[in-house]
């Protein structure tokens, strides 16, 4: 039976054409089985690149190239395109075998033909070129061919490399990107990692080349397929993984396992894969959990997204991590009573007065949760040993038996009035399973990782019996926007030797990722795991305008000229649905959002959005996280608002919390600064926050 493969190029442009043409597209190709039985929709071209190529006809107007099989039965939709434009192309392109991966690859023969002589003209010249210190026989194993060598050995900047992009085959493209950010033929080649073919292939095979390319097209199974996959033409994610993502979902790991990598490297995408995979292949339940409301909605769509059958999405739970915490505890004790923020202070506060204590409600709250609830402290002898790492304020023996005296009056004071924080909620529900040998699930996995709680990893840990593949995990340090301080090590959560990273950024340009970069410069990450985390790798392929940085003398002239600005990026085409704007403090919207009603732009708070897309969206930097926008606008990044003065310990009080919070505000403002795909504006009014002076 006849089967249809999509090459990524071709469901790009699919998603570009207007939806009766595409309409069109989806009806031709469902028939296409059928269609190919008779022989009837496909022509040979004449005065073709490629002898197998065929065209498939869409309308009067529109055609589709076809890479038919020499042999087998996997027909390879390669573009869709006006009638001549389509001709022109089979004309130009000509499809091999990459020498490194046995992947098919597509390249402008016409077009690279014209380059070289004139790049190497200019080489002659040039002081210094791109390549010049990766020999050829690292080029050659890297999969780079003749005429691309020819090509890699003329190229001086990156600005040609990029201006080649759409002409070279991708995953020649691809090596030379690489090098060309500063990789070693060494890393370089552990990033082709699973697409490497190591047994000998028949380099002509085209059939067999198909097959390899998972990467870059798409097998369809049958018209439901074909129909799932042109329902979401953008969301590029679900039919095309990179190879590390690949190899990253398809692992079993004999614990616990985790992804790392900087913003935007499709951490969460792994996450989703692996989610449905392990859903697909066990019977029992799967939770997908992460540490906010918007989080959690957005990974329940990308499992509905992605999920092939009802009974794997009915299998895949996603929630709340603190839900569950809930859940547990009400099957057990009914819902539980919640202290308030203010009456917990209230609470702090009289024991102190009570016991007269020599420190504040805050350095006890934070006390009890940093290091009590974080090592599960239970008795004055545990606190006593407790190590209080990241707690900058030394305390001598008298000063922990006091401090223990105020925590056990504050714990004794919620138990004999039966009321309850989430943290005490979720260490009853650790309890509670672990007293239970019929855990609620059979594979969880995390996402932002970096957020979770150390009672809230305990909770996991509890959720799932320990067994191949039972924890996965996502995150990135880098991104840790609150306190918490996670050693997986102590929670029972061993991930060594099961670790891997991903470098390539797909949401953010080049020109973005490396100044938001510079906001973390010189910064301090623990990897969760007991050493430092790096995101020095990560790196994006594609290119657009630098950040735009600018500073106001009041707070009126700011807002107008982000108005201004997204005025003109909504003139330009990007719909209000596909611009952020992140501030600090949720009381900083207000101008903004006058400034844009003055221009008649609809804006939105994002927190109550509901996932409106008809509106410009306005929310704070932490609300941001989990999203992304064409084009972002950090606002009142200025010297009094960032780093915020109230979430940032006074330097007297404790050094060593001072420089985790301001740590802290740096990630909080990296993670604002990354949601942005294309375009990015960040402001200040007065004077620039501190975090800002080395990049302005
Ligand atoms: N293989 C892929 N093909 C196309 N797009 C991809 C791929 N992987 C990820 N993306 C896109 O890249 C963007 C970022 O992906 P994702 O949110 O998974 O990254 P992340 O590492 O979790 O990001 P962050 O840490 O910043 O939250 C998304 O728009 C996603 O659709």
């Amino acid at each position: 039976m006849p089967k249809l493969a999509i090459a990524r190029q071709c469901l790009k442009e699919f998603g570009r054409l207007d939806k009766p043409l595409q309409d069109k597209i989806t009806e031709t190709l469902s028939k296409f089985e059928a269609a190919t039985h008779t022989g009837i929709h496909l022509e040979k071209i004449a005065d073709t690149r490629h002898p197998l190529y065929r065209s498939i006809r869409i309308d009067q107007f529109y055609r589709g190239i076809v890479l038919s099989p020499e042999t087998g039965e996997t027909y390879t939709l390669l573009t869709v395109l006006p009638h001549d434009d389509a001709y022109t192309w089979a004309r130009r392109h000509h499809v091999s075998v990459n020498r490194a991966t046995g992947g098919l690859e597509v390249r402008d023969v016409i077009t690279i033909d014209e380059a070289i002589p004139e790049l190497a003209r200019g080489a002659e010249s040039a002081p210094k070129l791109l390549f010049e210190e990766v020999n050829d026989a690292d080029l050659t194993r890297l999969g780079i061919d003749e005429e691309i060598l020819k090509v890699a050995r003329t190229i001086t900047d990156t600005t040609q490399l990029d201006a080649l992009k759409a002409f070279l085959p991708e995953t020649q493209w691809d090596v030379l990107a690489g090098l060309a950010s500063g990789l070693t033929p060494e890393q370089v080649w552990a990033e082709l990692g699973a697409r490497i073919v190591e047994e000998p292939y028949d380099p002509d095979d085209l059939d067999a080349a198909v097959a390899r390319s998972s990467d870059r097209i798409v097998l369809v199974d049958g018209p439901d397929d074909l129909m799932a996959i042109f329902a979401h033409p953008f969301a590029l994610w679900r039919v095309y993984l990179h190879p590390t993502q690949r190899a990253v979902v398809d692992a079993n790991f004999r614990g616990p396992a985790r992804v790392t990598g900087g913003p935007g490297t499709g951490k969460t995408v792994v996450a989703l894969h692996r989610a449905q995979r392990l859903a697909s292949k066990s019977t029992g339940p799967v939770l997908v959990t992460t540490f906010t409301s918007t989080l959690t909605d957005s990974l329940r769509a990308g499992v509905k997204l992605l999920a092939n059958s009802p009974d794997v999405l009915e299998r895949i739970d996603v929630q709340h991590v603190d839900k569950l915490a809930h859940q547990i505890f009400r099957e057990v004790h009914g819902a539980p009573t919640m202290v308030g923020d203010d009456d917990e202070k209230q609470l702090w506060a009289s024991i102190v007065q009570r016991l007269e204590l020599p420190f504040t409600e805050a350095f006890l709250a934070a006390e009890w949760r940093q290091v009590v609830l974080a090592q599960d402290v239970s008795t004055a002898a545990d606190y006593l040993s407790a190590k209080r790492i990241g707690r900058g304020r030394r305390l001598g023996t008298n000063q922990k038996a006091q401090v223990w005296q105020a925590v056990w009056e504050f714990e004794n004071a919620l138990r004999e009035t039966s009321v309850w924080t989430h943290e005490t909620v979720c260490r009853e529900a650790t309890r509670i399973l672990g007293g239970r040998s019929d855990k609620p699930y059979v594979h969880i996995i995390v996402d932002e990782a970096q957020d979770l709680s150390p009672e809230q990893w305990r909770l996991v840990r509890a959720a799932v019996p320990e067994h191949q593949d039972d924890i996965f995990i996502a995150g990135d340090t880098h991104q840790r926007i609150y306190d918490s301080r996670v050693s997986l090590r102590e929670v029972g959560i061993k991930v060594t030797g099961r670790s891997s990273r991903l470098n390539l950024n797909y949401r953010t340009t080049a020109e973005i990722l490396a100044w938001s970069m510079q906001l973390l410069h010189g910064a301090r990450i623990d990897d969760m795991d007991g050493h430092l985390d790096s995101i020095a790798g990560c790196r994006s392929d594609v290119h657009g305008p630098p950040p735009t940085a600018k500073g106001f003398t009041t707070q009126t002239d700011e807002a107008n000229y982000v108005a201004e600005t997204v005025e003109a990026w909504i003139a330009s085409g990007v719909e209000p649905g596909e611009i952020g704007i992140a501030t600090r403090a949720k009381w900083q919207h207000k101008k903004i959002q006058d400034a844009l009603f003055t221009r008649g732009i609809p804006v939105r708070l994002l927190a109550k959005s509901k996932g409106a897309t008809d509106s410009v969206l306005i929310g704070t930097m932490h609300a941001m996280k989990g999203l992304e926008f064409r084009c972002m606008t950090v606002v009142s990044v200025s010297a009094k608002q960032v780093p915020a003065a109230a979430a940032v310990t006074p330097v007297g009080e404790d050094p060593q919390s001072h420089q985790q919070d301001m740590q802290r505000e740096r990630c909080v403002l990296f993670v604002a600064c990354t949601r942005a795909r294309e375009d990015l504006l960040v402001t200040w009014n007065e004077t620039p926050s501190p975090f800002l002076v080395p990049l302005i």
